[in-house]
């Protein structure tokens, strides 16, 4: 993909459905009882592969034009996959689904592409074995991962990472034990999870930084209508502010308050975005979103915050770039184990481009009023590193070449269609 420089950014766009929230609405349907009906799902391919298992697990699937149909059969209706479930590049996928199949009767071996088979699942197998669930996987910590049947107690984990795939295994497996789990993080994860799943009949208490399930609840299928997915809206977020001249509209935005730390963030930047029509959407806040160009300076981001906007990162990266002064990001060593280690990839990229950006064990510094030019970028197979390069390409002083761009499919497969809809070349 060749990305022109762009002399402004002018439109609307529909932010295309939350991933997080796409993938949760076809497991919990898959094991509720009843047909869940769910409107605008991600038609992005970790979407795809969390249909595709569920679908190998005996649930009936069908996808409409502008809905999707999971024919739920009950907490205890899986059956066994005849082959290994392909997670693709999902780690939500396997994560999440691990928790479901611990609970199985059956056993049932998960894996996925080249970049999943290396990331950690130790932080999963842990927890789940102190469960008393049969896990297994490759040097105790990789796919392939081979869930065997047994019978689950409920736990109090501490959890040593805020990770919302973690807490998720950990409570579906829950739902299948002999009492009460509890999960507790060191700062709060997206609480997709706890939200939807109340809402599908299940038990869960939450206190500050826990959460509490209890086992064999009543699942009942729903309607759900999946948000706008902030991960993507940040890309646009971005963009509109550093490009001059430019004014965009971003509809139908989730802001979760564990997922809007990119908002909050550009915003101390001094990013000049105004959140209007703020409405409740199946659970989750939603709004709409005017970004208009702005001055930004650096700031620090740390702590809580980091867990929030953990896949904005990169993006964010781009446009502490071109704000006056030094912005530097801390405590984000989970950044080192998502499709790419987003702290290097990020780095090596930019650098390429003249951008002054130095890599720390858990964050980056990053120097500001940047002037960048036109490189050949890689974007390792990684969905946000080849978006986040393809919005500092458009305030490079020549083209850019973005290789291996098509990951764009795993959470934004019209992402080149929105950006060329609302730029003009410089
Ligand atoms: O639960 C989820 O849907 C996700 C949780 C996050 O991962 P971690 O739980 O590993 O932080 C995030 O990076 C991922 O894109 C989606
Ligand atoms: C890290 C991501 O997803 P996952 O962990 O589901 O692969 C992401 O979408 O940025």
């Amino acid at each position: 993909m060749i990305i022109q420089p762009a002399s402004h950014l002018k439109g609307t766009l529909s932010i295309p459905g939350d991933k997080s929230i796409s993938h949760r609405s076809i497991m919990f349907g898959s094991i509720a009882k009843g047909t869940t009906k769910i409107h605008n799902f991600l038609m992005g391919d970790d979407c795809l592969s969390t249909i595709e298992c569920f679908r190998k697990l005996g649930i009936d699937i069908e996808m409409h034009n502008d809905h999707i149909l999971v024919h739920g059969k009950g907490l205890h209706g899986l059956e066994p996959a005849a082959e290994i479930l392909d997670c693709g590049n999902s780690g939500t996928t396997t994560r999440l689904i691990s928790g479901i199949l611990a609970g199985q009767p059956f056993t049932s071996t998960l894996t996925g592409d080249a970049s999943i088979q290396k990331r950690p699942m130790k932080r999963i197998i842990e927890p789940l074995r102190q469960m008393h669930a049969a896990i297994e996987g490759k040097d105790d910590n990789f796919c392939p991962l081979t869930i065997s049947p047994s019978t689950l107690e409920g736990i109090c984990y501490t959890s040593p990472v805020a990770s919302a795939q973690v807490k998720s295994c950990v409570l579906l497996a829950g739902l299948y034990a002999n009492t009460p789990t509890t999960v507790c993080e060191p700062a709060l994860s997206r609480d997709h999870t706890e939200r939807m799943l109340s809402a599908f009949g299940a038990i869960i208490e939450r206190k500050d930084k826990c959460v509490t399930i209890y086992p064999n609840p009543e699942l009942e299928a729903m309607e759900v209508v999946v948000p706008g997915d902030i991960s993507s809206a940040a890309f646009f977020m971005v963009a509109g502010l550093i490009v001059p001249n430019s004014k965009l509209i971003l509809q139908n935005v989730g802001i979760n308050p564990t997922r809007r730390g990119i908002l909050d963030a550009l915003l101390a930047m001094g990013g000049r975005i105004t959140c209007f029509n703020e409405r409740e959407l199946c659970g989750e806040p939603v709004c709409d979103m005017i970004i208009e160009s702005s001055d930004l300076h650096g700031i620090t981001i740390e702590g809580d915050i980091i867990p929030t906007m953990i896949d904005e990162i990169p993006a964010f990266a781009v446009a502490a770039l071109f704000a006056h002064g030094t912005t530097i990001i801390k405590d984000a060593k989970e950044l080192r184990v998502k499709e790419s280690n987003r702290i290097d990839t990020m780095c090596h990229e930019l650098g390429k481009m003249g951008a002054v950006i130095r890599p720390l064990e858990d964050g980056m510094i990053i120097e500001g009023n940047a002037t960048l030019h036109g490189a050949i970028l890689e974007s390792y197979d990684d969905h946000r590193i080849a978006m986040s390069l393809a919005v500092a390409a458009l305030k490079a002083t020549t083209p850019s070449q973005i290789l291996n761009s098509e990951c764009i499919r795993i959470s934004y497969p019209h992402f080149f269609e929105h950006l060329k809809a609302v730029s003009t070349e410089a």
